[in-house]
């Protein structure tokens, strides 16, 4: 496709299965970056208390814990810069068994095109029911984007769970206190870019979306974007990482995915104490 200036939703227009995801998770993208949004430099809606000093303090209690095999399974919760390959890790994750992973659908307040079916790709709402969502807490993330409303809510991944699949979703930074839960005892992988010339080497056939373009060849630009945001958010968030994929040839990063979350679904991990003692959050 050429550079050329777009609708960012046209992208999502085109979406078959399984490609809705790409489109929440561009316009959450564009909408975090445009405006605030859910990002806040106070507590998540969600936190329990102390986001902030959680965040903040570089100490952390923690206990190691193994899933019972007859618990539901953790959350896999994306990482990384915009642009690095959150969001293609994530859909291949899902592509190689829609069975075992599956993405939360997500709320919006937009009207649903014709192929859209509500609860499929979206679950289509009104802005005051999105409102009262908001105000009840319901949602892990949420932004503005071109005048709708759009965002994750507990209950969808919850609904993922109960069903015995795996839920992946991609998260913002500012969303980590919110999935790292008593109940979703979310897994979190940072998704990394890799040395600056392997990054350019392994993006150069391929296509970014940005505020004002859609589906453009990468430049230099983005490679420095990319790389700053990993900058900030690997000095801000490192110690919430429970795994580093650094993304340089994707077959390779969706074989680190896979194992990955099996370790954190099989295997002893270490996560905060107060999620074992808690009995609820
Ligand atoms: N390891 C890789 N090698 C080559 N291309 C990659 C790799 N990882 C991702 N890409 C490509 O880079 C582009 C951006 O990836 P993706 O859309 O997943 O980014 P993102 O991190 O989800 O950011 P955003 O949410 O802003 O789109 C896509 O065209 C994707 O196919």
């Amino acid at each position: 496709m050429s550079e050329e200036l777009r609708e960012e939703e046209d992208d999502f227009s085109s979406s078959a299965e399984g490609l809705f995801l790409v489109g929440f998770r561009r316009s959450m993208r564009l909408c975090r970056r445009r405006s605030h949004s859910t990002a806040s430099s106070s507590c998540h809606p969600r936190c329990p208390n102390s986001c902030c000093s959680a965040l903040s303090s570089p100490y952390e209690e923690v206990v190691r814990y193994q899933r019972h095999p007859q618990d539901a399974h953790r959350l896999i919760a994306l990482l990384g810069p915009s642009g690095v390959g959150v969001n293609e890790l994530r859909r291949r994750l899902i592509e190689i068994n829609p069975n075992i992973f599956q993405g939360a659908v997500p709320h919006t307040t937009r009207a649903p095109r014709g192929y859209e079916e509500s609860g499929r790709e979206y679950h289509f709402i009104s802005r005051a029911v999105f409102d009262n969502m908001i105000q009840n807490n319901r949602f892990l993330e949420y932004g503005e984007y071109k005048g709708s409303l759009y965002g994750t809510s507990v209950d969808s991944v919850r609904e993922v769970l109960n069903s015995g699949r795996i839920c992946v979703m991609d998260i913002e930074p500012n969303a980590i206190p919110a999935v790292r839960t008593h109940e979703l005892k979310a897994y979190v992988i940072y998704v990394k870019p890799p040395k600056d010339e392997r990054l350019k080497e392994t993006r150069r056939g391929a296509h970014i979306t940005t505020n004002y373009y859609v589906n453009r060849p990468f430049k230099d630009e983005d490679f420095q974007e990319i790389e700053e945001s990993a900058r900030k958010i690997e000095s801000q968030f490192c110690q919430f990482f429970d795994h580093v994929i650094v993304n340089d040839e994707l077959q390779d990063s969706c074989v680190q995915m896979l194992t990955a979350v099996r370790k954190a679904q099989d295997e002893p991990q270490w996560v905060p104490a107060n999620w074992i003692r808690a009995t609820s959050t």
